[in-house]
């Protein structure tokens, strides 16, 4: 069968860590969806530098993490990240694209179980990582003045606008 045409999703804000353009510190992740999956690629470089020549563990955990937040865009409902686990396979090349693809392995009433892997160019899966989401209103934002700015991730998210063919 063939594979599902790729649909460009929006950052989740400018200033994301994982995704926000407007970061100077950020990853600048790009997010495409594929059917019921969410992939990037991303290269690291020596700002996410680990031992010398190898990426951070925790570059790649923040990667991982922020491309399950793209999950929420499918499941249309705000979670936020109350476990995520990371299995380190084999060290992460700086300078090497890396595509990591991530979904919802399983729902269970608030619980959204996640699973992503990051595969390099040679075909190598070189880590995967498990999350456990928990769903939350836009209250949860409220006391850190969040609250609008996390309903209109939802309002102003139309995937279907930004179909593209690539
Ligand atoms: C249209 C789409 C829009 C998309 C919007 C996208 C994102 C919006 C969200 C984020 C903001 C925007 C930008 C960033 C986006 C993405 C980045 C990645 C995501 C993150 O980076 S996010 C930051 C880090 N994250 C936190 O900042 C969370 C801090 N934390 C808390 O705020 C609380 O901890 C909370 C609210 C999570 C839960 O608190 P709570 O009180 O509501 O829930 P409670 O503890 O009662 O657990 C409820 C039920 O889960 C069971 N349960 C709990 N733990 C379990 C375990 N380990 N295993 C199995 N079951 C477990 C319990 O047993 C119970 O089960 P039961 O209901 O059956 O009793």
């Amino acid at each position: 069968m063939a594979d599902p045409m790729p649909i460009s999703l929006p950052p989740h804000h400018p200033q994301c860590l994982g995704c926000g353009p407007d970061n100077p510190a950020g990853l600048h992740l790009d997010v495409h969806r594929h059917g019921d999956t969410v992939v990037t690629d991303i290269t690291f470089d020596p700002r996410h530098r680990g031992a010398p020549g190898l990426a951070h563990g925790g570059a790649i955990s923040a990667a991982c993490d922020d491309l399950f937040g793209f999950v929420l865009y499918l499941v249309e409902e705000v979670a936020v990240t109350r476990t995520l686990t990371v299995n380190y396979l084999a060290p992460v090349p700086l300078g090497q694209p890396h595509r990591i693809t991530a979904r919802l392995q399983h729902r269970h009433g608030r619980r959204l179980h996640l699973e992503a892997t990051g595969t390099g160019p040679d075909g190598l899966t070189r880590f995967t990582a498990e999350a456990l989401f928990l769903t939350v209103d836009h209250n949860h934002f409220a006391p850190h003045g969040a609250d609008t700015e996390v309903q209109a991730m939802f309002t102003h998210h139309q995937p279907h606008d930004r179909e593209h063919h690539n």
